[in-house]
């Protein structure tokens, strides 16, 4: 099914008020969550708002509190969430690192005690759309196995990069072959992975969404390399916010907050003129474009650029949700 912004934003806030959050919270927290979803980034807008409710309701996530500066170092700053709002804190801590980018060039801020942030190509997005490059990166609750094991003991821990280019190019992605957002999204949508996305009981490599989601033998992406950039991931974040690493989490904690972000805005302006930035960007993504395709009738893209088309699509016809992820929503 299709429903408008207004529908489904309004739906985020009722839920959001009927749980006694602010207005002005309530608002904003129910936008940020209609404008991920429009945006196209399905499985971390409505399909997830039923777990940040039900992280609301348990007291992980508390509504009232905000982020607050530990200390600065010049370009780097370490906040401190407090479990404020995910997705709220992180638009804020991207703000803050490009207000240190245009005094130092870049900005660093390392966040700890955050919850999770949704869909973390947003920040990146966010950072771009105002002519810096955007880093950031989140860990996790222990959710994937190691290379080599079948115990859970790292995170998916999603890297975002994101250009300033046009039209922006971002990777958001999870340092897992897919993130149990997209496995959902196959498994409503009744479809196997287009890849292996993890292992069976067996052992054998699998598409089966359903058999992933519950034996969470997801597969990094790369093998050995996503395992390995997962936990760098982890310990640079623990380390800059000092926070909570992966392990400390899923010991500490019995869900997944209180985890640890970073946040890292780079100014250009001021290192290549905008009319040599343009050039060399549309010279690289031209040049990746025109390879020679595989498939012919499959264009080479890149990451980010589908976004400009999926917005207008749905602001011109409504935003799918799927019809089961509606019904979760209206019950709540
Ligand atoms: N703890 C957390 O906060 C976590 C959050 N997430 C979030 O879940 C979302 C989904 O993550 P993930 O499952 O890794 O996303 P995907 O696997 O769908 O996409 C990952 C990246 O690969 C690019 N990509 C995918 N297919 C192609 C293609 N055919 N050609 C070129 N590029 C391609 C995507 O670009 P494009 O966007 O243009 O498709 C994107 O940049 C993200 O927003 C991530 O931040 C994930 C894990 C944990
Ligand atoms: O993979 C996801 O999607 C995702 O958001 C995570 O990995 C979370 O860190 C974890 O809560 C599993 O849903």
């Amino acid at each position: 099914m299709r429903v408008s912004y207004s529908e489904l934003k309004q739906e985020f806030k009722r839920v959001l008020l009927a749980r006694g959050v602010v207005e002005e919270t309530a608002e904003a927290c129910a936008e940020m969550f209609a404008d991920t979803t429009q945006a196209g980034a399905y499985s971390h807008g409505v399909n997830r708002f039923p777990r940040f409710i039900q992280q609301l309701e348990k007291g992980d996530i508390d509504p009232t509190a905000k982020a607050t500066k530990v200390l600065s170092l010049g370009a780097i700053e370490q906040w401190d969430a407090h479990q404020a709002i995910g997705n709220l804190t992180a638009k804020e801590m991207m703000d803050r690192a490009m207000a240190l980018a245009d005094q130092h060039g870049i900005g660093v801020v390392a966040l700890k005690n955050a919850n999770h942030w949704m869909r973390g190509g947003g920040y990146g997005w966010q950072a771009a759309e105002k002519g810096y490059i955007g880093v950031c990166w989140t860990n996790s609750i222990a959710v994937m196995p190691p290379w080599g094991a079948k115990e859970c003991r790292i995170g998916t821990n999603p890297l975002i990069i994101a250009i300033p280019s046009n039209p922006i190019t971002m990777v958001d992605m999870s340092c897992s072959m897919y993130s149990y957002g997209m496995l959902e999204v196959n498994r409503l949508a009744g479809r196997q992975t287009f890849v292996d996305a993890g292992f069976d009981d067996d052992g054998n490599l699998t598409k089966d969404p359903a058999t992933i989601e519950r034996n969470k033998r997801l597969l990094p992406m790369g093998y050995w390399k996503g395992s390995g950039l997962s936990i760098v991931l982890d310990m640079i974040a623990t380390l800059l916010s000092n926070g909570l690493s992966v392990a400390e989490v899923t010991e500490e904690k019995d869900d997944e907050y209180c985890v640890s972000q970073v946040f890292i805005a780079i100014e250009i302006d001021r290192l290549i003129d905008g009319k040599t930035k343009d050039e060399k960007l549309e010279k690289i993504m031209d040049y990746v474009k025109t390879a020679e395709r595989a498939d012919p009738n499959v264009e080479v893209r890149l990451p980010g650029h589908e976004f400009t088309t999926i917005l207008a699509d749905n602001r011109e016809n409504g935003i799918p949700v799927d019809d089961s992820v509606w019904a979760k929503l209206k019950s709540l």
